[in-house]
Formats: C-alpha cells, sequence, structure tokens
C-alpha cells in the first residue's frame, strides 16, 4: 500500500513556472496546499541522472528534505524517434544559452531549432514521430516515495506554431490532432498530455 500525501501541505519541487502551473491546475481538484519550491526559497539540485525516474527522485528528495514537507517532482521531457529518443532526459539542456555570462536562460526557439536541424539532415522523409515523456515521483521527508510516469505519442512540426503552454509545445503535434500543443488551450492540453497521463496515474493511486 503506497502512502498517500493526504490534504496537507504538498511542495511542487520545480522552478519552471509553466510546470507550476499545470501541475497546481492538475491538483486543483483534490483539496491539496501547494506550496512552490521557488516560493520557499529551496535551491534547484543538479539533475545527475540519465533517466527521467533518477532526475524525479532526485529533485523530489531534495524538496522534501529541504523543506520536511512531502514534495512532488516532474522530470519530463521530448524522445525524438528519428534521433535515438534525443534530447530525451537532456530535454531542457538543449535549451540553454551556454554562451551567455552570468544568468542561466533558455531559448526554446534554439532548441526547437536545434531538434529540426538534426531532422532536416536525415532528408525530407525522415520519421517525424516523437513522444513527450513525464515522470512523477512524490517524496516524504522521511525517504519514503512514489513514482509515477506517462507519455504523449505525436509528432514535430516545423515551423513552431501558437503561443500557449510552454517548453517545445509550438512544435509538438499530439497523436490524431492537427494543431500544435501552443495551439491548444490548457484545459484541453490537460486531457492528453504526458503530464496529464502520469497525473491519472498519481490521482488514482493518491485520491482514488
Ligand atoms: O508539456 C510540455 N510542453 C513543452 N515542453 C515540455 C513539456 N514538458 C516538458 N517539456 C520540456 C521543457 C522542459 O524544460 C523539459 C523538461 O526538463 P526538466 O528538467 O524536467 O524541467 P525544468 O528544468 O524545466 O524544470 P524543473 O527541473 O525545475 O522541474 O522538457
Ligand atoms: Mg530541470
Amino acid at each position: 500500500m503506497t502512502r498517500r500525501i493526504g490534504s496537507g501541505k504538498l511542495v511542487i519541487a520545480t522552478h519552471n513556472a509553466g510546470k507550476l502551473k499545470e501541475i497546481s491546475a492538475l491538483l486543483a481538484p483534490y483539496g491539496v496546499e501547494c506550496i512552490s519550491a521557488g516560493a520557499l526559497g529551496l535551491p534547484e539540485p543538479e539533475e545527475t541522472g540519465t533517466t527521467f525516474v533518477e532526475n524525479a527522485l532526485i529533485k523530489a528528495r531534495a524538496a522534501a528534505q529541504g523543506s520536511g514537507i512531502v514534495s512532488l517532482a516532474d522530470d519530463s521531457g521530448l524522445s525524438v524517434a528519428a534521433l535515438d529518443g534525443r534530447p530525451g532526459v537532456y530535454t531542457a539542456d538543449w535549451a540553454e544559452r551556454q554562451w551567455f555570462e552570468g544568468e542561466p536562460g533558455r531559448d526554446w526557439y534554439m532548441a526547437m531549432g536545434k531538434v529540426e536541424g538534426l531532422l532536416a539532415q536525415q532528408g525530407p522523409d525522415v520519421d517525424r514521430s516523437a513522444a513527450f515523456h513525464c515522470t512523477l515521483a512524490l517524496a516524504w521527508p522521511d525517504g519514503e516515495y512514489a513514482v509515477y510516469e506517462g507519455i504523449a505519442p505525436g509528432s514535430l512540426t516545423w515551423p513552431p506554431r501558437g503561443q500557449l503552454g510552454f517548453g517545445y509545445d509550438p512544435v509538438f503535434v499530439p497523436k490524431g490532432r492537427e494543431q500544435t500543443f501552443a495551439e491548444i488551450d490548457s484545459a484541453e492540453k490537460h486531457t492528453i498530455s504526458h503530464r496529464a497521463d502520469a497525473f491519472a496515474k498519481l490521482v488514482a493511486e493518491q485520491f482514488g
């Protein structure tokens, strides 16, 4: 029997504003009091894992230990079939502006262009299928944890389209749709996304 969050406080162990907004919306019906890692001044741990599960656990455990409160982390990314699953766990890293001095920043347009450039090298008939993955990790301060995984299959389009969402949303067309995630409103994204898929499993076990 997995331990349950209950209706108390839950730290959302992310420093990504787009994710925080989506996670808060997905948890809104369940009466948990969400506090962000940023609001608590928790540092961003280094994501040294080589899998989504490892990185999600690193982030959830760091927040649980830093706050003393049960914490939820999301490690996610885009896996492109023709690129052998890249960028995968390095999806955020591909957007880092390494030549920038000082504050690190992310350039999503550059990152989407990098993916597209690698696909284009394989010619016009390249397989454009891709999938977003999301791993949610819950960690309690005493070391107990639970993991839930979700996936959203789809394909990549170019040029980017749409203003909604975050990250690589403007180039990702979920399976069975014509719009990109950045053209689909958030309520609908929450019925088909990788994050929604993982949350359905979390909700079934934690609040079912
Ligand atoms: O629904 C999504 N729509 C578009 N892009 C997405 C999505 N979900 C993940 N992604 C991309 C961007 C994100 O930056 C990266 C995950 O990297 P990841 O390390 O898990 O997140 P992050 O560094 O942005 O925030 P944090 O680690 O503080 O939770 O994959
Ligand atoms: Mg990260």
